[in-house]
């Protein structure tokens, strides 16, 4: 049977979800460290990219050449946007994806289409990634049924993060997105190429647009995102 990949930015991310599996092995995969393990029978590979759309384009895309997972389970942190409906530690799943910084330059947040595509799979308006609809009503059922009120809405990643209310409020009120993040268009675009089904999960770490330390808690945000991936596998989530 085919693996699932869980695809994490930082090791405070895979920490937790590593304690989730037994039977580990820690390997590398074309030179990349991976550990290998089963979590509820089913076979898992956990990768951890580094922050940011280009490790994470670059390294999944070499991962992807040497392994075959049938899903990638994304997980992580991410900032929730006001109005999100998100609290602190809440899980959240992407009905998409926007890259904020791909496109052509607009008096907006959100760039203009691009009048070419960027991926040759695809009918997408360049930046935007639709997520896998029937895996997203999964997800959302099964962490539902464990009580881990997610919610689902689109994200955005950008490699430059907002440092201000009044910059999340805009992308929030231009975009309708919930979560800001670091990879997670770069993850669903390496996918795409690949064809294999992606489902993004993350939990709020800090309100997006604030620096203040004590507004962020990424450990419980590690620790929930873990407790998410769980669920998911234990109730063997299936593309
Ligand atoms: O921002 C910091 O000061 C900081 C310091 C040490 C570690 C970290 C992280 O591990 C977070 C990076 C990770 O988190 C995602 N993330 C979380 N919140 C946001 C946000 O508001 N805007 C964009 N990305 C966010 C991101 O995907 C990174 O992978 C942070």
């Amino acid at each position: 049977m085919k693996p699932i990949l869980i695809l994490t930015a930082v090791d405070g991310e895979a920490r937790p979800i590593q304690s989730l599996l037994y039977g580990t092995k820690s390997m590398q995969v074309a030179g990349l460290p991976v550990i290998r393990g089963y979590c509820a029978g089913q076979r898992v590979y956990l990768f951890t990219s580094g922050p940011g759309t280009f490790n994470t384009a670059a390294r999944l895309s070499v991962l992807l050449s040497r392994i075959h997972p049938k899903l990638i389970l994304q997980a992580g942190c991410g900032g929730m946007y006001p109005g999100s409906g998100l609290v602190m530690g809440g899980l959240a799943v992407a009905t998409m994806e926007l890259d904020l910084h791909t496109g052509l330059e607009s008096p907006s947040v959100l760039p203009s289409p691009l009048p070419f595509s960027l991926l040759d799979n695809g009918p997408h308006r360049p930046g935007l990634y639709p997520a896998h609809e029937s895996l997203v009503r999964s997800a959302m059922a099964i962490l539902r049924n464990e009580n881990l009120n997610p919610v689902s809405g689109p994200f955005v990643t950008l490699s430059c993060v907002s440092t201000s209310g009044e910059r999340a409020t805009a992308i929030r009120e231009e975009t309708g997105a919930i979560i800001e993040n670091m990879e997670g268009a770069a993850a669903f675009h390496t996918a795409a190429l690949y064809h294999i089904p992606i489902l993004e999960l993350r939990s709020v770490s800090n309100p997006a647009g604030t620096r203040r330390k004590e507004d962020w808690d990424l450990k419980t945000a590690f620790l929930r995102a873990a407790e998410g991936v769980g669920s998911l596998l234990k109730a063997a989530i299936q593309p």
